[in-house]
């Protein structure tokens, strides 16, 4: 089950299914349909169907998706039994925000280490995260175990020390710099542009103005 191969826009809307499916755990529901998802979520039913679909029949034809099942499910896609630790790279404008944020609704997701070359915020504790020196990157990550990290440093550093994450066995980098980094093929990078995401909304608003649903993604 775990290497089913998704569509990446099914793997962007799966926590989002999941979300939603604990409310309704939360709310005592036991079952769910398709087009009671889809209301909630805002993802069209067809959509949801295909996106589930991905994973075997989950769903009975007039009885609609037993909630618990598909949470497990989902819980268990989505790695929330295991909790995920996290380093980020750059304790700035931007990193002190992440750190501050420190994903706590998601509790399987934490930054539990965090780096900076600057020595007045390094060997320092903030937002409950310790910061070290860049000289124990790679000590640290690996001792650690963190295999994901997050990047808030400025351009002209970024490269460098993603060379320095590959060294250290980092699998998955959620890269905030506008800057592309190059990884070898056995490292996933997730770009976060919100530059780009804003000026994405301000096309679809002027373009295609009152036709706009609610869309908060984009289809594979
Ligand atoms: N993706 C987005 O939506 C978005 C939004 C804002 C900022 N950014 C980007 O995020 C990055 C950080 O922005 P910011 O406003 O937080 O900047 P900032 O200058 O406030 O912070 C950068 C931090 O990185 C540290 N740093 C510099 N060189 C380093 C190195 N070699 N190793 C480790 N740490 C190093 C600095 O000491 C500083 O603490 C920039 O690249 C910026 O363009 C992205």
């Amino acid at each position: 089950m775990a290497e089913t191969k998704i569509p990446r826009a099914t793997a962007k809307r799966l926590p989002i299914y999941y979300r939603y499916l604990n409310i309704l755990l939360d709310a005592d529901k036991k079952r769910v349909s398709s087009t009671e998802l889809s209301e909630a979520v805002k993802v069209d039913s067809a959509t949801i169907r295909r996106d589930f679909s991905y994973f075997g029949a989950l769903g009975k034809r007039g009885y609609g998706y037993d909630v618990e099942k598909l949470l497990a499910f989902f819980k268990k896609i989505l790695n929330q039994d295991t909790l995920t630790n996290v380093a980020l790279i750059g304790v700035g404008n931007l990193g002190h925000a992440l750190l501050n944020f420190n994903f706590h609704k998601n509790s399987n997701v934490r930054i539990s280490a965090a780096f900076d070359v600057n020595e007045a915020i390094a060997n320092t504790v903030q937002s409950g995260v310790p910061v070290y020196p860049m000289t124990e990157l790679k000590k640290q990550l690996i001792e650690q175990q963190i295999e994901i990290a997050i990047l808030t440093v400025p351009t002209t550093a970024v490269q460098h020390i993603t060379d320095e994450l590959v060294d250290a066995n980092v699998k998955g980098i959620m890269n905030f710099t506008p800057l592309r980094i190059s990884v070898p093929d056995t490292v996933r990078v997730q770009n976060v542009d919100l530059t780009n995401e804003l000026q994405t909304l301000i096309y679809f608003i002027e373009h295609y103005g009152e036709q706009l649903g609610d869309h908060d993604d984009n289809e594979d």
